[in-house]
């Protein structure tokens, strides 16, 4: 049975959650890590379901922890939750195998984006209703950037102009999701990956300085402070 948020939603959110969290350092798997007290994907789930357009949640967990992360979320929203994979790719399938019939949108959003507004889930989600195919909500490139080689040696300055960093959610008709992850080949992190291989064009809006990765130790500190100044 799968959990309804919105039955008057179009778009259902793909969160996969499932990832140990290397690069956060040693402990429970980074969806489950505590943020001012609560989950990473607590806070992820809460913010999702605050967008209207949202008709279904589906959380892809860490295998062993499927039935805690249920007990978890059921005083946050009505949430569907499956086992995760190995790789992020296949916790998005199983997820997405997950969706029942109805919402013709589907988002995938990282857990680890754990502050990302509703307001993004739902200007993707209307980016995508508008008419494209695949959305990416992205911000510019900051930092001046260089090319290297193997030894460190700068090669040259590369053009930041044309390069976007990638944030999620990514939004996707929901056929053309299906057909990128029927046709995948070698597991890639990024959604839109798969759909550009298909040739499908993709889209980029504005993104989030809030829907920032937590990846290192540091993201976990700026979230906290980010936080408790009323993000
Ligand atoms: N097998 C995996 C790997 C990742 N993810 C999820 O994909 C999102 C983005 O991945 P990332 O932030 O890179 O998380 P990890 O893979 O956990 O990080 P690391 O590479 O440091 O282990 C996270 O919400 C993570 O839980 C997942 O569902 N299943
Ligand atoms: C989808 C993503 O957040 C950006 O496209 C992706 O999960 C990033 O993963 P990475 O392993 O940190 O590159």
């Amino acid at each position: 049975m799968t959990a309804q948020l919105n039955p008057r939603g179009d778009v259902a959110v793909l969160v996969p959650a499932a990832g140990a969290g290397v690069r956060l350092g040693p402990g429970a798997p980074k969806a489950l890590r505590p943020l001012a007290g609560e989950a990473l994907l607590v806070h992820a789930v809460r913010r999702i379901a605050a967008a209207p357009s949202v008709h279904t949640i589906v959380v892809a967990a860490p295998v062993a922890d499927v039935e805690s992360v249920r007990a978890m979320l059921a005083p946050v929203a009505p949430v569907t939750v499956v086992p995760g994979g190995a790789e992020r790719q296949a916790s998005v399938a199983a997820a997405l195998a997950a969706v029942p019939a109805g919402p013709e949108i589907v988002l995938v959003h990282d857990a680890a984006r754990a502050l990302t507004p509703p307001e993004l889930v739902e200007s993707v989600a209307g980016a995508v209703r508008s008419g494209h195919d695949a959305v990416i909500p992205v911000l510019p490139v900051v930092d001046t950037i260089k090319e290297v080689d193997a030894g460190e040696r700068v090669l040259g300055t590369v053009d930041r102009s044309a390069l976007r960093a990638v944030q999620t959610p990514q939004g996707f008709r929901r056929t053309v999701l299906a057909a990128a992850h029927a046709a995948a080949g070698d597991p890639l992190t990024d959604d839109a990956g798969l759909v550009e291989k298909q040739g499908v064009p993709v889209v980029c809006v504005a993104g989030s300085e809030l829907a920032l990765k937590i990846t290192r130790p540091f993201d976990l500190a700026l979230a906290e402070r980010l936080l408790a100044a009323g993000a």
